[in-house]
């Protein structure tokens, strides 16, 4: 089967599925393959995948088959963007992945999505993205490297791949060259296999901007560690930019040589904050607005986007499914989206995020953290080595959990629930204040809600 031959059968789906449909789900498939009678297409996301399948695959199918074409079985797969070097286009979002370089140097591709244009900015992420932006500007290299770390889907890829485009935009001749430490370490592997170190080195030095994603996967592989270490040196001596990420500070990075570590260190390490509920509600209005550019007929409630990004805490992938699942039900049912369409279509996302996190756990977790007993916790001591734990214990339960303040004081040993608002007001001030709790806070809510 040929690419042309898909058209005409894509052209006979339009007819059977209608305008909508066929515009939302059948024309963004990208033929990949026929092999063995199974018929391979490209979606963009996991959720397109299974609902493809789920609601139109018999269709496509019998299409398929009707026009001759020897298929028994399709497969909806999702390329890998920003990873795989082997992805394909992106219609239905409009991304397009391109190489950082050119084609002669390592690297994965750069999702056309991830530009600070895009990206949007606030309290939890401003100051990741005035470094990026800074980085990005180029003149003399002032931050090297630049270190970004944060939890899961909170944009460091996004920042990454900005800096990276603004760059090339702002000079195309510059060697800019991105990618994960995953394949980082699996050049160097090749390398080492085909007696090719010279080449790979070469190769490496001769970038003018280095990025490198998820540093932390270097952790405990000694001799990748080992060249990530000599090529790091090479491009610092020679003023060339590095950008690193990774989804902890070099501090909390295990099994990495201290040599290693303090070279993360050496420059600007900045985290991208869990987000707030302006953060997401910014970026679920930046991306309807977008989304409207294309299909104006979207119709959402008042509230709905506002109930979204007061459910859907976890991070910005998580928001951005949610937003998605909206979108494609909106255009399937015609509708506006209300808030109960909405708390419908999103009904098993809301589950999964719900927080299920006790405050016993926590209690448990923050005693463990600072070395104390458990007792302490709900005991009566007030020296600060029990009482500043049990204090972000407290702003703890109050962030993870649905309980209420009088009802979290009951659970510290009954306090009351002005003791519990203090406590939480506190470690509030403290963690714009003092990086040590600021850090502490953070570890014990990743770890919590892990
Ligand atoms: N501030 C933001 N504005 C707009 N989109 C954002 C923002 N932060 C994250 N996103 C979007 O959220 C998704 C996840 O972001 P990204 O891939 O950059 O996360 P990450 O921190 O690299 O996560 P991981 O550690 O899983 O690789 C992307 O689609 C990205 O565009």
């Amino acid at each position: 089967m040929t690419n042309e031959h898909w058209g005409k059968v894509r052209d006979s789906l339009q007819q059977a599925v209608g305008q909508n449909n066929y515009r939302n789900w059948i024309e963004p498939l990208e033929f990949a393959e026929l092999e063995d009678g199974v018929a391979t297409f490209l979606v963009p996301t996991n959720f397109m995948s299974n609902w493809v399948e789920r609601n139109f695959g018999d269709q496509i199918l019998q299409h398929l088959v009707r026009s001759g074409a020897e298929v028994s079985r399709l497969v909806f797969a999702v390329p890998k963007l920003d990873k795989s070097p082997a992805a394909t286009p992106d219609r239905a979002t409009g991304a397009r992945p391109v190489r950082a370089e050119g084609d002669d140097l390592p690297g994965a591709l750069l999702d056309n999505r991830f530009t600070f244009d895009s990206f949007v900015v606030g309290k939890p992420n401003q100051l990741a993205h005035a470094a990026a932006r800074r980085v990005a500007e180029g003149g003399p290299v002032t931050f090297n490297p630049l270190f970004l770390y944060g939890g899961v889907g909170l944009g460091k890829t996004h920042l990454m791949h900005a800096i990276a485009w603004d760059m090339r935009a702002r000079d195309p001749s510059l060697k800019v060259v991105y990618l994960s430490a995953e394949q980082f370490m699996y050049r160097f592997v090749q390398a080492l296999r085909e007696k090719q170190m010279m080449d790979f080195k070469h190769l490496f030095r001769s970038v003018d901007v280095l990025m490198v994603d998820d540093v932390q996967f270097i952790a405990g592989k000694e001799s990748t560690q080992e060249e990530f270490f000599h090529t790091f040196n090479a491009l610092v001596d020679h003023n060339k930019q590095i950008i690193l990420s990774a989804d902890r500070a070099p501090g909390e990075i295990k099994d990495l040589e201290d040599r290693i570590r303090s070279r993360l260190q050496s420059g600007l390490v900045v985290d991208l904050h869990p987000t707030d509920y302006e953060l997401r509600l910014g970026i679920l209005q930046t991306k309807v607005a977008r989304y409207r550019e294309q299909y104006p007929e979207l119709k959402i409630a008042d509230g709905v986007l506002e109930f979204i990004a007061h459910r859907l805490t976890t991070n910005v992938r998580v928001l951005e499914g949610g937003l998605m699942r909206l979108f494609a039900f909106a255009s399937l049912v015609g509708q506006e989206i209300t808030l109960e369409k909405a708390q419908d279509a999103l009904a098993d996302i809301l589950r999964m995020t719900d927080r299920k996190v006790t405050v016993e756990e926590i209690q448990r977790k923050v005693a463990e953290h600072y070395n104390i007993r458990m007792s302490d916790m709900v005991g009566p001591k007030r020296q600060r080595v029990v009482a500043r734990p049990r204090q972000v214990a407290m702003w703890l339960a109050k962030e993870l959990t649905t309980r209420s303040l009088p009802d979290i004081g009951r659970r510290f040993g009954g306090r009351d629930h002005t003791t519990v608002m203090h406590g939480v007001r506190r470690i509030g001030e403290l963690i714009k204040t003092d990086s040590q709790i600021a850090e502490d806070v953070e570890l014990l809510r990743r770890a919590l809600e892990a």
